[in-house]
């Protein structure tokens, strides 16, 4: 892990060190355009394809119907059966939370606006299974689409050695009451949900986090669904001051970083010993960890900043923008009014970003590579549409009538003035 001083960063090096692309970056969308553009093309025929290609496996069916799920879910474990549901339990209510009807407002007498929201109704789930399945991504992004009501949810996943799912993917869908797991993963799963083949039915938007190929799919289908967000490899900036513990902040950077090479795992700390500490710690956990190559891979792309304070601390990471923000501190209150960019923030020394990714509630599908300035995470709302509406009483077109008049003569729009002096004619008529 590099370490750097903050006082000696030019901006350009700071540019850098916030930008994620990786040297073959433009490699990964060239061969995603190409694999979109074969799925659109061939249909099942690819997904057939390109589940041997990079999955390793030849499928006799594309699908996972609700008699297989069963039992497949069969053999999961009690104490992950548990875990799970208490999970779910916790995301529910979170989520369920989020729903909040809005009010009729006034804005002038007899003109009468409001929201109302409804469902998306076909939606598309990738839930990631390349180098580890996410059973906790499939509770995350199903409970908010059933909360909002979504009629149509469209899972995909991409299929294991033995061309099936998990037990603990199977036994998520079973709680949840989805009836269908499609075997397909990557690049290509996404564009059968965008443009829909013989099997995999099209969505209108579509939700979830994976690795590059998945995330580059989801950019360049934009244009005919709609997106969650950018939600590519994981990443933590972690903020310690002197209360840190760097036994515990040293296990939040290797947390992430196992997740893919591509990871990266920032530390910016107020003191030259803390970062020392940190390392030092990391070099003790790595070792008996099973994904410890892919960890320290990560760690090595990734690096240390030493900061004046934690106010230049906060400065770098609304640079940075990270998916997940730890304020490995006890003094946490006083920073949090200065958080402008982060997917997700993690309060204090006893907060790990693990209880985040598996059970307190929040949703882990968050905005990466500095999308943060711009995008939230996933939430209920991400599957809802707000429709406006507006009724106008014969009072409200008095009020109004004029100033709509003038201003669409202000813009040469003629008509759009005469639909309200028509009416106002038949107003004034009645009065
Ligand atoms: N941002 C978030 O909210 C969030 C949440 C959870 C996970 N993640 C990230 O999701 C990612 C999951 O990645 P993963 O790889 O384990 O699973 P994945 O399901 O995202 O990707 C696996 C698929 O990638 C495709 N693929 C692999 N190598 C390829 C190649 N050389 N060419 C073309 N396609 C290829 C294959 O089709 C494979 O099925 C990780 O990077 C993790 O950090 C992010
Ligand atoms: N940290 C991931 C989001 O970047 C979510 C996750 C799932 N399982 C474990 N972690
Ligand atoms: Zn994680």
């Amino acid at each position: 892990m590099k370490v750097y001083n903050y006082t000696d960063l030019s901006q350009s090096k700071i540019q850098e060190l916030c930008s994620r692309r990786i040297e073959d970056d433009k490699l990964v969308e060239e061969r995603v355009a190409d694999i979109t553009k074969t799925v659109k093309n061939d249909g099942d025929k690819a997904l057939f394809n390109f589940a041997k290609a990079f999955d390793k496996v030849e499928l006799e069916k594309l699908y996972l119907d609700a008699d297989e799920l069963k039992q497949i879910a069969s053999s999961i474990p009690t104490d992950a059966k548990k875990a799970i549901e208490i999970a779910y339990q916790n995301i529910k209510t979170f989520h369920q939370s989020q729903l909040k009807a809005e009010e009729k407002i006034e804005t002038m007498p007899g003109v009468v606006c409001w929201r109302e929201s409804r469902a998306i109704e076909k939606v598309g789930l990738y839930i990631p299974g390349g180098t580890a399945v996410l059973p906790s991504t499939f509770l995350m992004l199903a409970t908010p689409a059933i909360i909002a009501g979504c009629r149509e949810i469209i899972v995909c996943s991409p299929p294991q050695n033995d061309g099936k799912t998990n037990c603990y993917l199977a036994y998520c869908a079973l709680l949840l009451g989805i009836e269908r797991i499609y075997l397909t993963g990557g690049a290509q799963a996404i564009a059968a949900m965008a443009f829909g083949t013989e099997t995999v039915p099209q969505v209108y938007k579509i939700f979830g986090p994976g690795n590059r190929y998945v995330t580059c799919a989801k950019t360049i289908v934009q244009n005919k669904v709609a997106i969650d967000m950018p939600a590519g490899p994981s990443e933590v900036l972690v903020i310690a001051d002197d209360t840190a513990n760097p036994s515990f902040v040293a296990a939040d950077l290797l947390a992430q970083a196992e997740h893919g090479t591509d990871s990266q795992s920032v530390l910016v700390a107020t003191s030259k010993e803390m970062i020392e500490k940190t390392i030092l710690e990391i070099e003790n956990q790595l070792p008996i960890l099973p994904r410890k190559e892919i960890a320290a891979k990560a760690i090595e792309n990734s690096y240390a900043i030493l900061a004046e304070n934690t106010g230049i601390a906060m400065s770098f990471s609304n640079e940075y923008a990270p998916e997940h923000l730890i304020l490995a501190t006890d003094k946490f209150e006083n920073l949090i009014p200065l958080i402008i960019n982060a997917g997700s923030v993690f309060l204090g020394n006893l907060t790990p970003e693990s209880a985040g990714d598996y059970a307190s509630g929040t949703n882990h599908t968050l905005p990466t590579s500095g999308f943060a300035k711009a995008y939230s995470g996933v939430s209920t709302d991400a599957f809802l549409k707000k429709i406006t509406f507006q009724h106008l009483s014969s009072k409200g077109l008095n009020n109004i009538g004029t100033t709509v008049e003038t201003l669409a003569s202000a813009e040469g729009l003629e008509a759009h003035k005469n639909a309200i002096t028509v009416r106002l004619k038949t107003v004034e008529d009645l009065m």
